[in-house]
């Protein structure tokens, strides 16, 4: 579902962040990407998300080389991405109930349609009881489920997460995990971007791919 090759990566002038970046994600797999602070996760994370341009190589992203992909197709492929950024970036006037929801009403669909759906994904990630708080309230792990379940409304086949136990105490990390093992197992491809080892040493069968130096190095 994503391709790269040969990708290079600088911002404006500066040096070249990613070098001959090459590896695919395929459908249902689940990696970790690591290496140490600054050593180019989330831009990496952002390429694929199309919120950045390679400054070289190629980005297959579900079958469109992104380098040539019209706008209205652009649109259609980011809504089959889920992300969870390391902020939340939830919206704070609004429940965690309606920041969940809101993808859904952007769409203009009834909430008649979509309530049971919303609710059931809140209690699945352990926030059935604090649905209709304002994100202020909420706990770093309550903030960090909520952002997962809004990643998580559109169905997306594949959801980026950058660090998303790096605010969470080592229990909450674990079924962190577990949440998203299970919904890898149900079919969705999951890319984790973090430096916690003991996190990826949970579940140490997942593929590691591991950026340093601006290259990237692939444990399968
Ligand atoms: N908008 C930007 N403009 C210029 N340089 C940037 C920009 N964003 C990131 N960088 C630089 O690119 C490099 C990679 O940053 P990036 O945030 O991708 O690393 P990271 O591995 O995600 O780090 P961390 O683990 O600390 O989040 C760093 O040297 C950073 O300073």
């Amino acid at each position: 579902m994503v391709r790269f090759e040969n990708v290079g990566l600088r911002y404006g002038m500066g040096p070249e962040v990613l070098r001959d970046i090459s590896f695919s994600i395929e459908p249902q797999s689940f990696q970790f990407l690591t290496g140490p602070s600054g050593a180019g996760k989330t831009t990496l994370l952002r390429l694929i998300l199309l919120a950045l341009k390679p400054t070289r190589g190629l980005i297959d992203l579900f079958g469109h080389d992104v380098n040539t992909i019209q706008k209205d197709t652009l649109t259609a492929l980011r809504r089959r991405m889920g992300v969870v950024f390391q902020d939340f970036r939830l919206l704070e006037h609004l429940t965690t109930y309606e920041n969940v929801a809101l993808p859904l009403r952007v769409q203009g669909r009834d909430e008649a349609s979509y309530r049971a759906e919303v609710v059931e994904l809140l209690r699945w990630v352990g926030l059935g009881e604090r649905m209709h708080v304002l994100p202020p309230v909420l706990s770093g792990g309550e903030k960090q489920r909520a952002a997962i379940a809004r990643a998580l409304i559109m169905q997306p086949d594949l959801l980026l997460a950058d660090e998303p136990t790096g605010n969470v105490d080592p229990s909450l990390a674990r079924r962190l995990l577990r949440l998203f093992v299970e919904l890898n197992r149900s079919g969705t491809a999951i890319v984790i971007a973090t430096h916690d080892l003991a996190l990826m040493d949970q579940f140490d069968s997942a593929r590691r791919l591991v950026l340093g130096d601006g290259r990237l190095h692939i444990y399968d």
